[in-house]
């Protein structure tokens, strides 16, 4: 062993030495002299289109000079990364993939202090590029972002797992891709366990609404102009519910506030159709399929997008859905600042680095905001907090605990949701699927706040579980404008048994679940009906709505009963939808 080691030093350390000295001066080369560097440039720039906005905000000279310094060593950067290719073998062994402004810059710096973990092979100097790829994003061009071949060039080379494991014997060697927008995300936990199967994945939460702003404070001190009024701005225009709503029109912020389902007319929180098919159609891409062209500005030029970066359980569930629950670790942001140095050692522990080998070190806080004694306008950060939840309370069901947020206190944490699998093979995963739990929900179950609300009359509703109908009493409410394209889809032929432990939640999934036909009074009886807007009456594809025995036409619209009655606890939810449409990508080219 000695000797093989003595040989690869004398021998094999002056070869890759000049290997790599040949290939940085290639990438110099090409980079300065190249089409190749132009066109790379213009993908990071596509891919992270507030890039230039930042160079504007310099000024002209400051800008420009950035501006070449920094595409001209991304191009170096990569493409010595990618002549060095043969010598790049590592894919990740576990993601940091979010959530952002969560602590996952902190928490990459501590974990890269380990002597057997690297992070990505990117900009050194660059506090983001240095730990997060983008690759899932689309950095490298939206056909790209699957390829496993193009996602090695991000991982250091096999020396640094050499001097790891052979020089200094510190176990084995781990690279980690630690890149919030990942998670945000919706098909990427698919494509992630097509390359990696085994991969584990560490998700970082925070109270959504800080992280909401962290973020606008982030983009506003970079000098992105942000196409919305600041957070930091009143609220306009708060209606409750009730007569008022018919006027409503589609697309506000909707919550559930006490007994009332409260909507905005602020035009921050305005919601189109598009930007809402546009988000589902995310969940809905194939692991081959080509990013949706539009894709990058959609995400960060929409507050729309940003909400939905907190509406974590949608999200978080993908990955229960694609890897095996013991994969997966959840760190809530509190304690991560709280208790930092625990925290980091049972990350440690859980992706399987010797904590013999490390020394904590406390760090400065990576990503920190500088916000200016800024705070968040307080009608902002009230329906913000409403906003969120039913979605919070979702989070905490699948986790099975109370994360103790701030505005989030008294909701639900009985464990109940994530059950069903995921067909692996359908990502390409090696994966058994008996071992893997996931969510029992679909692709783009997601809340839906944009809803116009009516009243209709209880012949819309019928119930399943149990004998009869709602008690007369019951007033009906339906949503039914607009009849939104990706707003029936996907549960097709599924059942689960869903623990809802208020009418209140219930009110709350069925905003999730898609168009709403539900009670205005909670009670015990609740009912939820789903409306699939434009399935035709008799088409095949309607088996769902046969299997569940209940289907009726109402002005044109087919109704597929989704779940009948609650006793205070429990839900029956018999999921059963007429087709999914087509036109899913709409908003986006
Ligand atoms: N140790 C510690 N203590 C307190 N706060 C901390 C710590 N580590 C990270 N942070 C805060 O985390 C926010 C940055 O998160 P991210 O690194 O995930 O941001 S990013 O998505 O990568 O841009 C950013 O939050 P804001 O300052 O509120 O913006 C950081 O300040």
């Amino acid at each position: 062993m000695l000797l093989y080691n003595l040989l690869l030093l004398l021998v094999g350390l002056p070869v890759l030495i000049l290997y790599w000295l040949v290939a940085h001066l290639l990438a110099w080369i090409i980079t300065f002299t190249v089409i190749p560097s132009r066109l790379l440039s213009r993908k990071l720039n596509w891919a992270c289109p507030f890039i230039p906005q930042i160079w504007l905000h310099m000024g002209h000279f400051r800008g420009t000079a950035t501006r070449i310094g920094f595409e001209a060593s991304y191009c170096i950067n990569f493409f010595t990364r990618l002549f060095t290719l043969p010598i790049r073998t590592g894919l990740p062994s576990f993601y940091i993939v979010g959530f952002p402004k969560c602590g996952t810059t902190s928490l990459a710096e501590h974990l890269k202090r380990h002597p057997a973990l690297s992070g990505t092979a990117g900009l050194p100097y660059h506090e983001a590029l240095s730990k997060e790829s983008h690759f899932f994003e689309g950095v490298l061009g939206p056909k790209h972002a699957h390829q496993g071949w193009l996602y090695r060039t991000f991982f250091p080379t096999l020396i640094s797992k050499w001097w790891a494991e052979k020089v200094l014997g510190v176990g084995k060697w781990m690279c980690f891709d630690a890149c919030p927008v990942h998670a945000c995300l919706p098909y990427v936990a698919k494509r992630m366990a097509k390359l990696t199967p085994e991969a584990k994945i560490i998700v970082m939460l925070r109270n959504p609404v800080q992280g909401l702003f962290s973020a606008e404070i982030m983009f506003r001190d970079m000098g992105i102009k942000l196409p919305w009024k600041s957070l930091t701005e009143e609220l306009t225009h708060e209606r409750s519910l009730g007569a008022s709503l018919t006027s409503g029109g589609p697309g506000r912020l909707s919550y559930i506030n006490g007994d009332d389902l409260t909507m905005f007319d602020d035009p921050r929180f305005d919601v189109r159709d598009e930007a809402v098919s546009a988000w589902q159609s995310l969940y809905k891409l194939e692991v081959e399929e080509d990013l949706p062209y539009s894709l990058p500005e959609f995400f960060y030029f929409h507050l729309y997008s940003h909400m939905k970066c907190g509406e974590y359980a949608p999200l978080i569930e993908q990955y229960y859905k694609y890897f095996p629950p013991e994969n997966i670790m959840v760190v809530n942001f509190s304690d991560f600042i709280l208790k930092t140095e625990l925290v980091v050692k049972e990350v440690l522990h859980f992706v399987g680095a010797d904590s013999q080998h490390f020394t904590y070190q406390t760090l400065h806080a990576g990503m920190k905001g500088n916000y200016h004694g800024l705070v968040m306008h307080p009608t902002v950060a009230s329906a913000l907090t409403a906003h969120y939840r039913p979605s919070v309370e979702r989070l905490q069901q699948i986790l099975g605990k109370d994360l103790g947020w701030e505005g989030f206190e008294g909701l639900s944490v009985t464990k109940t949701i994530p059950q069903p699998h995921r067909n692996a093979s359908e990502a390409g995963s090696s994966n058994s699927a008996s071992t893997h739990q996931t969510a029992g929900l679909p692709d783009d179950t997601l809340p839906r706040p944009d809803q116009r609300l009516q009243q209709k009359g209880s012949q819309l509703f019928r119930s399943q579980k149990g004998s009869g109908a709602l008690p007369p009493e019951e007033t009906l409410v339906t949503v039914e404008e607009p009849p939104l394209q990706a707003g029936c889809h996907p549960l097709l032929g599924q059942s689960a048994i869903v623990n809802y432990p208020t009418p209140h939640s219930i009110l709350q999934a069925a905003g999730q679940y898609g168009h709403l036909v539900t009670s205005a009074t909670p009670s015990p009886h609740l009912a939820l009906q789903l409306i699939c807007p434009d399935a035709p009456v008799d088409s095949d594809e309607d088996a769902g709505c046969e299997a569940a025995g209940d289907r009726s036409v109402v002005a044109g619209t087919e109704q597929c009963i989704v779940s009948a009655a609650t006793q205070e606890k429990d839900v029956a939810v018999t999921t059963a939808w007429g087709s999914p449409h087509s036109n899913m990508t709409a908003g986006m080219d």
